[in-house]
């Protein structure tokens, strides 16, 4: 049997129209939604095995991407968002009633990534933003209970669908946060 990894991506991975401009964000409710605005394409589209990445119901990875924080919007059912763990470096506003991660935002001015937001692009009611591009914190996904002696598989089904595995970020995602930390030591 194939390694399931994320629903979007199970059947191989569907490539980006390249000229995606934006859409709306949707929550797993019935009703009341919560709807999130998003203009423009995302960036650094990626496969995550870590454990606070939010996930669909099955899966072993979270697919996330970053977009910058001004393009975000909250549009509707706001009240129902909630930050999930507010001491974490990426605040996640998830729905209270169904879980889903709305939108992750980084408040401290001095991290690496600050002014970018993680989205969640399966959850874009409109179809052609970027496709994943990699997978990163492979080796997490045994903190959420898959066996070290899966990890070949799961390796092998990323590097089959063109998501090359790293067990952190990817080396360009490393070499530009340590750029920064460079600049911020030199400062
Ligand atoms: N092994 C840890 C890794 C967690 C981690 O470092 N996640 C990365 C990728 S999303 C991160 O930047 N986390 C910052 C945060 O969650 O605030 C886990 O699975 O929980
Ligand atoms: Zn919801
Ligand atoms: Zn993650």
């Amino acid at each position: 049997m194939t390694v399931a990894l994320h629903p979007s991506i199970d059947n191989g991975v569907k490539q980006g129209s390249g000229h995606f401009a934006g859409g709306t964000l949707v929550c797993k409710c019935k009703d009341h939604q919560v709807k999130v605005g998003v203009k423009g394409d995302v960036a650094h589209n990626h496969a995550c095995g870590c454990t606070k990445c939010w996930k669909p119901q099955g899966a072993t990875f979270s697919v996330v991407a970053v977009v910058p924080r001004q393009n975000v919007t909250v549009l509707e059912n706001g009240d129902k968002l909630q930050i999930v763990d507010p001491s974490a470096v990426i605040q996640r506003h998830a729905c209270k009633a169904c879980g889903t991660h709305m939108y992750g935002r980084i408040e401290n001015k001095n991290h690496p990534f600050y002014g970018l937001d993680f989205i969640h692009p399966e959850l874009f009611q409109e179809q052609g933003s970027q496709a994943p591009q990699f997978a990163a914190f492979v080796s997490s996904v045994i903190e959420s209970g898959v066996k070290p002696e899966q990890m070949a598989g799961i390796r092998a089904r990323l590097k089959e669908i063109g998501l090359e595995p790293y067990d952190c970020l990817s080396p360009a995602l490393m070499d530009a946060i340590a750029t920064h930390v460079a600049k911020a030591k030199a400062a």
